[in-house]
């Protein structure tokens, strides 16, 4: 597992409440990865060369970016306004658990390529107190994922 730190903002369209304003979290990121084999060194992937690639990613997409649902044409149009700006438009509403999916479904086979290790579980921490999660169900079949999401009382 390489945690991942990484700060971004966000609405939550629709939502009701308070989440559906502009606002920002410290998020942690849990990669969980898993390979055929080890190397002769013992290691299924390098922690340092996962986190030069997952890391790499985000904070050329994600890291001091808002995260806009592809629908959220008002925020789209807000940020547009802002020089210099900086998005990322997500095919759903940048939940926590949203978030989970796409770098498990999305990011993590297209950064991972070719290391012969596959994330199967990613956490994302929205706060110290809520995670959520999206793991592969059935680890022959990238296809088949699932998320949960858990809130703890520290
Ligand atoms: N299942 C989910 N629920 C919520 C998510 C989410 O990603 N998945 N996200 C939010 C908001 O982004 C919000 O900022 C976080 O909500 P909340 O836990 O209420 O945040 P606080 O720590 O600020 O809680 P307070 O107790 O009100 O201080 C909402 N829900």
């Amino acid at each position: 597992m390489r945690r991942i730190k990484f700060c971004a903002g966000h609405r939550l369209f629709g939502h009701g409440g308070k989440c559906e304003h502009f606002h920002g979290h410290n998020y942690v990121a849990d990669f969980f990865v898993q390979g055929d084999s080890q190397d002769d060194v013992g290691r299924v992937l390098d922690f340092s060369d996962l986190k030069k690639r997952v890391k790499g990613w985000i904070d050329e997409h994600w890291d001091h970016s808002f995260l806009i649902r592809d629908t959220d044409e008002n925020a789209k149009q807000a940020l547009s306004m802002v020089v210099p700006s900086r998005f990322f438009v997500m095919p759903y509403n940048p939940t926590a658990e949203n978030m989970a999916k796409y770098l498990l479904e999305e990011m993590c086979p297209e950064a991972l390529q070719g290391t012969g290790a596959r994330a199967v579980r990613v956490r994302v921490w929205e706060t110290d107190e809520s995670f959520a999660e999206a793991a592969i169900q059935n680890q022959h079949d990238s296809d088949d994922s699932y998320v949960t999401s858990e809130t703890i009382s520290l």
